[in-house]
């Protein structure tokens, strides 16, 4: 049989896909047509969506304020040279590879029979599906590259938070690339490539993958719940607020190296839910713990999501409605500390030690200034929020995300 009959959907696969297995049952023809059509349809071509492309070049990186696509992968290399020119090449290459990927074409030459093909292949004939690319470089960057003196005062590992119990083979990493698309496959395609690419002159630390609800699941475009069952996302600033961006995640003032302005700073934390043990919590408890519904992810006591957030309201007998330890009311303190919050679910299968699920969220928080906004805020959480019953915090980085790259130039520019 050729691979072309092979690959024909029969009128009789047709049926079984459908449902239809029993003998005798009657279908007109007209309805088995109709049916074995529908069929044949999920093979016909998708319309080209310019909008699932979203260019790499720009005022600011993508993947920042881009609202959170289905999947991700953040990945942190280690450098494997300590020659600038070695990194600058590599950062020319890459930023060339994240351009042309993100317009869902396929990077170098794959037709010589010769050579191993340039693109691997596993994107060919896949739309961009907003494929995106953020670039940073960590603390050690500095230090393996003998620049120590271009490091950003504040670009240095975060201190040690009571609760922490970090692994060696989740924290830091000299660059870091995060890749976001609307298909997993795609996502990963792009970051491999650049692996590849980076072979010789930098090697992977650790890479952890993430997801959401995809958004062909909730087309309404609702908050994304985590694994804990709540809606996680309400309370971020509106990334399409210019004002607000400028103030809380462009770093932008007048110190500020052309190579770091309108960037960003990433604060990566891998935590694990302990998903066991909040599942045999009470409703009552778990909506004690964050502060909010779970249903509707309004604030205890209200009934709207984006209903305001009073953390000093009392009910009839003079107690808080949202207790003073839970995540959101520690979280939003005076509400003059604004992180720009854009995390993911992971699960990692089984932990062979324990029997139980390693899932949990990979947080992940771009902002201006490290310094006034994550570190001031995880103390707080660290030290007593209810969440902490549940989440233990095994992964941790800081990168400094480089500003937007205009055509001609190159990721890090000015840096190396
Ligand atoms: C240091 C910063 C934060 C860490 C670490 C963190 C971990 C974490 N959060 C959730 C789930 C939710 N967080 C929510 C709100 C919220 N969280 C932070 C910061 C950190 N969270 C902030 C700044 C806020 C907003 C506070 C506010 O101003 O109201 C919520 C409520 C819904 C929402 O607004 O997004 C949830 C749910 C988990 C599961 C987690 C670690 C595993
Ligand atoms: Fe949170």
């Amino acid at each position: 049989m050729s691979n072309l009959e092979k690959n024909k959907v029969t009128r009789r696969d047709a049926l079984k896909l459908i449902g239809v297995g029993g003998a005798g049952l009657l279908i007109g023809a007209t309805g088995i047509e109709a049916a074995t059509d529908k069929v044949t349809n999920f093979f016909t071509p998708n319309k080209v969506d310019a909008s699932e492309l979203l260019p790499f070049y720009g005022e600011h990186q993508q993947g920042i304020t881009t609202p959170a696509q289905d999947f991700m992968y953040l990945a942190s290399f280690q450098l494997e040279t300590t020659s600038k020119n070695e990194i600058k090449t590599l950062f020319k290459k890459w930023t060339e590879a994240a351009a042309t990927l993100s317009e869902g074409k396929e990077i170098g030459d794959s037709d010589v029979l010769s050579s191993p093909p340039a693109d691997t292949g596993e994107a060919i004939g896949l739309q961009p599906m907003k494929l995106t690319f953020t670039f940073g470089v960590g603390p050690s960057f500095f230090d393996k590259l003998s620049i120590q003196s271009k490091r950003p005062s504040q670009l240095k590992d975060l201190p040690h938070f009571p609760g922490d119990d970090l692994r060696e083979e989740w924290n830091g990493g000299d660059i870091a690339v995060q890749v976001c698309a609307n298909d997993q496959q795609v996502a990963f395609h792009g970051l491999r490539n650049l692996i590849r690419i980076g072979r010789g002159i930098v090697s992977l630390k650790w890479m952890q993958h993430g997801f959401q609800r995809s958004q062909g699941s909730d087309p309404s475009g609702s908050t994304p719940r985590n694994l804990m069952g709540f809606k996680d996302g309400t309370a971020n600033p509106n990334p399409k607020d210019k004002d607000e961006m400028n103030k809380h995640v462009w770093i932008q003032n007048d110190n500020t190296p052309t190579w770091l302005a309108g960037g960003s700073y990433l604060v990566a934390r891998r935590i694990r839910i302990r998903v066991e043990e909040w599942d045999r919590s009470t409703l009552n408890d778990q909506e004690a713990t964050f502060g909010r519904h779970r249903q509707s992810g309004a604030p205890l006591g209200e009934k709207d999501e984006f209903a305001e957030l009073n953390v000093k309201k009392k009910d009839s007998n003079g107690n808080l409605m949202i207790p003073a330890d839970s995540h959101v009311a520690l979280a939003r303190g005076n509400g003059k500390v604004k992180i720009l919050r854009r995390s993911y679910s992971y699960t990692d299968g089984l932990d062979i030690q324990t029997g139980k699920l390693d899932a949990g969220l990979l947080f992940v928080s771009f902002q201006q200034d490290i310094e006034k906004q994550f570190i001031p805020l995880q103390e707080k959480l660290a030290k007593m929020d209810l969440l902490n019953e549940y989440i233990e915090h095994n992964g941790s980085a800081v990168f400094a995300c480089f500003g937007g790259v205009k055509k001609g130039s190159y990721i890090g520019e000015g840096l190396i």
